[in-house]
């Protein structure tokens, strides 16, 4: 069996590429080697990257060139009542992040939300997207694309769905810029969050226009999908789920426990969530729906870099009688519970918690219950950090737990 240090000779020798040792030794032998090449050449060490604790193998889907892990210490807030259409039940919600301050702060909101009998949450809106560009000579081809795609919804939704067993080609929608035609595929995917899936079926689906039209391919994305950017598309239309959640909490709930008033929390929200970032020309009108979303996706294996969309979010608050009424709105949460990260065993056991590990029943359900969850979570940190923004605490609570 070749051993680490025998196969960093090789690659020294310019007999193998870095990326080639998972076919000449086990998964956790080539990272290895490649950790003795990387300390060799940056002076770093490398114990604790090395140190992990599940099989190199099981990584390999998900990364290339890997050498280690980086470990991001993982807690619990809750447990949280979240009264969802796919979940109905208390629930300690994962949260890996390295900002001190956090999981206190959504714990916090989860008590006040479960003093209140838990949040509300509903999936309104699901479907993952993907919009290729295909340049026309002129705008009357243009036209005639946009005509033969809405006549021929049936035959592209045909090659889609022939590259997937669970996606479905729900729409398309056409948006023309001179001679470039955008075509907005969205599916639903149901437990996974879709972007392998959908990408595959779009392809398959653009082949059928290119022989039917004079559209000729760009690129299967082009950029209107649209993935990975802030873009008032997904805060509009929505992207991945459009997922709401909302409770109202008695004032004397938000006096005791969150040492502040309704009436405070509310014009805190109008003039810095909703004036603030309009000032700011900003897409997230809330507070800091990203630390959630960004801390879950760690937690439960979703795509990180989606968190862009997934903190397109609109935080509204009001005095209800009295009472303090809250809700949050992500607009483009983009989640699933099967495929991608989610396969990795922290990963997993992250989505454990949750008691929503892989496929639904039925299927779909998984990703929506991941959703209500997130959104619930989102709503707790929303909670907490308007009322220490409220009662001043925020600088002393991170003086305190985050340096
Ligand atoms: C820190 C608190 C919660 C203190 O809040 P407090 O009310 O003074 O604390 P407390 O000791 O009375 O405890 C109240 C509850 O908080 C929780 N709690 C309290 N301490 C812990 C802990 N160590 N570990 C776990 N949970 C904790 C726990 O639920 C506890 O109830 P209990 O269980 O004791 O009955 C509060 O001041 C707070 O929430 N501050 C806000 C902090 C925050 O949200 N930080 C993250 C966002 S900051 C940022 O990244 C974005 C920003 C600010 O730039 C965005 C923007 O522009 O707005
Ligand atoms: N390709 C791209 O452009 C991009 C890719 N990504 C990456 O894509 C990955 C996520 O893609 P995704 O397609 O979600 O995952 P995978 O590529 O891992 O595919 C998941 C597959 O699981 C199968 N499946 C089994 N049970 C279910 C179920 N209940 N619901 C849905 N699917 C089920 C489906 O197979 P079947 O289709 O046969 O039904 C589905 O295609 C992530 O790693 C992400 O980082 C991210 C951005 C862009």
């Amino acid at each position: 069996m070749t051993d680490a240090a025998s196969l960093a000779d090789r690659v020294r020798e310019g007999e193998l590429r870095l990326h080639e040792l998972e076919a000449h030794a086990d998964a956790d032998v080539a990272a290895e080697a490649r950790r003795l090449l990387v300390e060799e050449q940056s002076g770093a060490s490398l114990d604790t990257v090395g140190n992990y604790g599940f099989p190199a193998e099981e990584a390999e889907t998900a990364i290339e060139n890997m050498v280690g892990t980086i470990q991001v210490p993982l807690g619990v807030a809750g447990p949280v009542t979240v009264n969802g259409a796919a979940v109905s039940e208390e629930k300690y919600l994962p949260l890996a992040t390295t900002e001190g301050a956090l999981l206190a702060s959504v714990n916090r909101g989860c008590s006040v939300i479960n003093s209140a009998g838990g949040a509300t949450a509903r999936v309104l809106k699901s479907g993952m997207t993907r919009a290729p560009v295909f340049r026309v000579a002129d705008v009357a081809e243009a036209e005639a694309l946009v005509s033969w795609t809405r006549d021929n919804f049936e035959a592209l939704k045909e090659a889609a769905e022939e590259t997937t067993n669970h996606g479905e080609l729900l729409d398309v929608t056409p948006y023309v810029v001179g001679n470039s035609v955008y075509l907005r595929f969205r599916y639903d995917s149901k437990d996974a969050m879709g972007m392998n899936m959908v990408t595959i079926a779009t392809e398959a689906a653009c082949d059928v226009v290119e022989s039917e039209t004079t559209g000729s391919l760009v690129a299967l994305s082009g950029n209107l999908c649209t993935d990975k950017k802030p873009a008032a598309i997904n805060a509009v239309e929505g992207r991945g789920r459009s997922v709401t959640a909302d409770v109202r909490i008695p004032r004397d709930v938000v006096e005791e426990r969150l040492h502040t008033t309704p009436e405070a929390i509310a014009e805190l929200n109008t003039r810095k969530n909703l004036v603030g970032s309009a000032k700011a020309a900003s897409l997230g009108f809330n507070a800091h729906v990203a630390n959630v979303v960004a801390a879950m996706f760690l937690a439960t294996g979703q795509d990180e870099a989606q968190v862009v969309e997934g903190a397109n979010a609109i935080t509204t608050a009001e005095v209800q009688d009295g009472d303090l009424y809250v809700s949050v709105s992500l607009a483009s949460l983009e989640v699933g519970t099967i495929g991608g990260g989610t396969k990795l065993p922290t990963q997993a056991e992250g989505l454990d918690i949750l008691g929503i590990r892989g496929g639904g029943d039925p299927a779909g359900s998984n990703a929506d219950a991941l959703a209500e969850c997130i959104a619930v979570g989102s709503l707790a940190g929303e909670l907490s950090l308007l009322s220490a923004l409220a009662s001043r605490h925020l600088s002393s609570a991170h003086a305190k737990l985050g340096r």
